[in-house]
């Protein structure tokens, strides 16, 4: 028996368009995003993946792109779970930050420490800082001395893998096509588990917005074919350019 996964990144956000560290902070898609969402449900649709089970953050970006997605391919009416662990990575102090005047201050080396390196976090964001989560009520089931004030990605991949085994992996089990609709960082800490990338390579790994990513998995849960196939290679190829360029003037 075999699993079918859909990875989605959410659409590209406001924050993304305005070049900001986004990280927990709850900004929406904007209209370019909103498109994106609606061209993955053809996508879907062409290739007959039409999802069984939605999987995905806390968050209104990637929630936002999964009701756009799922409306699209008429599967709005599938089961939802929703968890923390499949949000963005928390980017710490540099949430609300601009990346290019982040790396021009702090220069290209520790500009990209920060973003792709596996194990160096942002410094810690203020518990009451503006751009802070620490208080907000979907979080409060974390007990407060495990609730992020910065992650880096491997902090990521510890707190996603334990959802990806209890709750993902039971529905592939169960015969279930899988949509995670989720994050940049969340998906790119899956997407090393998957295919098994180094702590080194996985800095070079960047996840397009709004193109959908499908893995056939075996029965161990793994690919395959490494990598995956993204359902609009061209399209995919774009966006993670643009991905990979953030920052860059
Ligand atoms: O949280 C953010 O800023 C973005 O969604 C992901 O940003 P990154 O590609 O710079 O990690």
């Amino acid at each position: 028996m075999t699993g079918k996964l859909i990875l989605l990144r959410h659409g590209e956000s406001e924050w993304n368009a305005k070049n900001l560290f986004t990280g927990w902070v709850d900004v929406d898609i904007n209209a370019k995003g909103e498109t994106e969402a609606r061209r993955a449900a053809e996508l879907l649709k062409d290739e007959g993946l039409l999802p069984d089970v939605l999987h995905t953050s806390l968050m209104r970006r990637a929630i936002h792109t999964a009701n756009l997605t799922l409306d699209g391919c008429d599967r709005h009416w599938i089961p939802v779970r929703r968890s923390w662990r499949l949000n963005e990575r928390h980017y710490g102090a540099l949430q609300g930050l601009d990346k290019t005047q982040t790396r021009d201050k702090y220069g290209e080396e520790q500009f990209m420490k920060w973003r792709r390196s596996y194990d160096t976090p942002p410094p810690p964001i203020e518990q009451d800082s503006e751009y802070s989560q620490f208080h907000d009520p979907r979080y409060a089931d974390i007990p407060a001395a495990e609730r992020p004030l910065t992650e880096c990605l491997k902090d990521v991949v510890k707190r996603m893998l334990p959802y990806w085994s209890s709750d993902i992996i039971p529905d592939l089990e169960a015969g279930k096509t899988v949509l995670v609709a989720a994050h940049g960082n969340s998906l790119r800490a899956l997407v090393k588990h998957l295919d098994n990338v180094s702590d080194e390579d996985i800095a070079g790994l960047n996840i397009p917005t709004g193109v959908p990513l499908y893995y056939e998995l075996n029965d161990q849960h793994m690919p395959v074919t490494v990598g995956g196939r993204y359902l609009d290679p061209e399209a995919a190829a774009a966006s993670i350019e643009a991905v990979k360029n953030q920052g860059k003037k």
